[in-house]
């Protein structure tokens, strides 16, 4: 049976994926394509619905990004969010403009017609904003349906074309009620049955996977993580034992990870699995490097080496199977987003890679990867272990990195893993670990002066990595892991906890 699909048109928006997973965990079907996509392609997926997502943009520029105009005659029902709603009134004959200040963050929402798009919602809620421009003039047959009090169209609706337009983002976390405005669109307005699931996910992605690879050989990079084992099992449903895993351990892994990977993927799964040590090549070649964005780009180009050489050994394999996902691909920068940092995995590649790469995953947030994870049938104890990036330790020591320091931000991450799980809270923290900055501060332990490393404390909540808040650990357990790290860590005097938020922190330091 076909899926109903709910099309995204791509303005260059940041939360464009977020608003895909808003549907798809809604249980629809949905595609995002770039926002000039061709007509004649649109109408051959014939979509039961069309959101055009929101964009950097401004409707008035020039050569600001533009649709074909022939999806206003499809007779399929659009959403416009922000760029996309501005887009929708100023083809209708509308007026777009700057507005003299900025709407950014939450802001109160005045529902006007709760009949259709905000069906059922309260009078008023928070919706969250973030734009500059906005519609000045209603556009002819279209109606206003809420409003802010900078914002006199805050989303408006022909109710004859079906055609809804909103300021705000209901893709994001922050606005009240927001699934519930995507849920109104995709299955009121647009007429989808709620009928897509993660199995479907799966089954598909089998499929495409068999289609391509066919009787050809892959190696999968995997680390042990969430990710690549969601990956990894994936793939080998499509292909059984002409794949074969490559787990490097590169030095950079946390104490004692390295056997533990080991047994438990020789243990659990029936897959060739190799282990490579490669210690030694990645610390020579990050000597003296302390430019994160360096370091990343040193161990992204030494992963596919050390593929590369283990392929060889293999015969002919022609694919690399990684466990991207999307916030890797969206942090390291597209041609229309901003590079915050280079995944390893994504903006970390060398140029010259000698595989085709496969990333099943690469649209999906953590927790709907570990989603997957559980329809799969992997184990709770890879499913639920927390994140641990590809470059490892290498951007948690910050600064050159060495021996010593490695040891050390290993010994004060085993114990606070430990002392957060002897404490119950491994399930609530969602990342937790220990950086070691390059820092040194004056102390006094026996009565002696001492100079010597301060670790940072990190550990955040959050549910797919895109924002995250520090977590509220009880003082008195931070007091203890402090005496732990302070009496069994050589070399460090000082333990911080760190209380940055994601924004305008990142969860890592580096
Ligand atoms: N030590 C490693 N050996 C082989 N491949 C690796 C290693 N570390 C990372 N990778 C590859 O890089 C990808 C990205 O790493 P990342 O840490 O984001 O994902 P993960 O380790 O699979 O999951 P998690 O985010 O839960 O740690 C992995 O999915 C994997 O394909
Ligand atoms: O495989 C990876 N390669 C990388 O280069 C990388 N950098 C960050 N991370 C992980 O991504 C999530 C978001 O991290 P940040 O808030 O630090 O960007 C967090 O879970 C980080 O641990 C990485 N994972
Ligand atoms: N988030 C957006 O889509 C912003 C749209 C447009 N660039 C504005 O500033 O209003
Ligand atoms: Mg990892």
């Amino acid at each position: 049976m076909k899926n109903e699909l709910i099309l995204i048109l791509d303005f260059g928006g940041q939360y464009s994926q977020l608003i895909a997973r808003r549907v798809r965990e809604a249980n629809v079907y949905c595609e995002i394509v770039p926002y000039d996509y061709d007509i004649e392609k649109i109408k051959a997926k014939s979509p039961k619905g069309i959101i055009f997502s929101g964009g950097p943009a401004s409707v008035y520029a020039e050569d600001s990004p533009k649709c074909n105009q022939g999806v206003f005659d499809l007779d399929v029902p659009i959403l416009g969010i922000c760029y996309g709603g501005q887009l929708i009134a100023q083809f209708f004959g509308g007026e777009v403009s700057r507005a003299d200040s900025r709407e950014y963050g939450k802001t109160k929402l005045e529902i006007i017609d709760n009949t259709d798009l905000f069906k059922e919602l309260e009078e008023s809620i928070v919706c969250w904003m973030s734009h500059t421009d906005f519609i000045e003039k209603l556009p002819e047959g279209f109606e206003v349906i809420a409003k802010t009090d900078s914002c006199p169209v805050a989303a408006m609706k022909n109710e004859e074309k079906n055609i809804f337009a909103v300021q705000f983002h209901p893709e994001v976390e922050h606005t009240q009620r927001g699934r519930d405005i995507i849920k109104n669109f995709i299955y009121d307005i647009c007429k989808c049955e709620p009928n897509w699931t993660m199995e479907d996910f799966i089954e598909q992605s089998v499929r495409e996977i068999k289609e391509k690879i066919g009787n050809r050989k892959a190696i999968c990079a995997l680390s042990g993580g969430v990710d690549s084992s969601v990956a990894a099992v994936l793939v080998h449903k499509a292909i059984g034992h002409n794949l074969t895993c490559i787990f490097v351990d590169h030095g950079l892994l946390r104490k004692n990870e390295g056997d533990q990977v080991e047994k438990i993927f020789r243990d659990k799964f029936n897959m060739n699995l190799i282990r490579v040590n490669a210690k030694d090549r990645f610390l020579s070649k990050l000597k003296g490097v302390t430019d994160p964005e360096k370091k990343r780009k040193i161990i992204g180009e030494e992963f596919i080496r050390v593929f590369e050489e283990e392929k060889n050994k293999l015969g002919k394999v022609d694919y690399l199977v990684q466990g991207t996902i999307y916030p890797d691909v969206i942090e390291s920068g597209t041609d229309k987003a901003s590079v915050i940092k280079s995944h390893h995995n994504v903006g970390g590649l060398p140029e010259d890679v000698d595989f085709e790469i496969i990333e099943p995953l690469r649209l999906l947030f953590k927790d709907e990867v570990r989603e997957v994870g559980r329809k799969l049938n992997i184990p709770d104890e890879i499913v639920d272990r927390q994140p641990f990036p590809g470059p490892g330790l290498a951007i948690r020591v910050l600064g050159e990195i060495t021996e010593e320091k490695l040891e050390i931000v290993r010994e004060a991450d085993w114990i606070f893993r430990q002392e957060i799980k002897r404490n119950g809270l491994d399930k609530e923290i969602w990342q937790y670990f220990a950086v070691l900055p390059d820092v040194k501060s004056v102390g006094v332990m026996g009565d002696e002066r001492t100079y010597s490393h301060l670790v940072v404390l990190r550990a955040v909540t959050s549910t797919d990595g895109m924002t995250a808040d520090w977590a509220k650990i009880p003082f008195d357990i931070l007091e203890e892991i402090s005496n732990k790290i302070v009496n069994n860590v050589e070399n460090v005097n000082r333990v911080v906890y760190d209380i940055t938020s994601k924004p305008p922190g990142t969860i890592e330091w580096e």
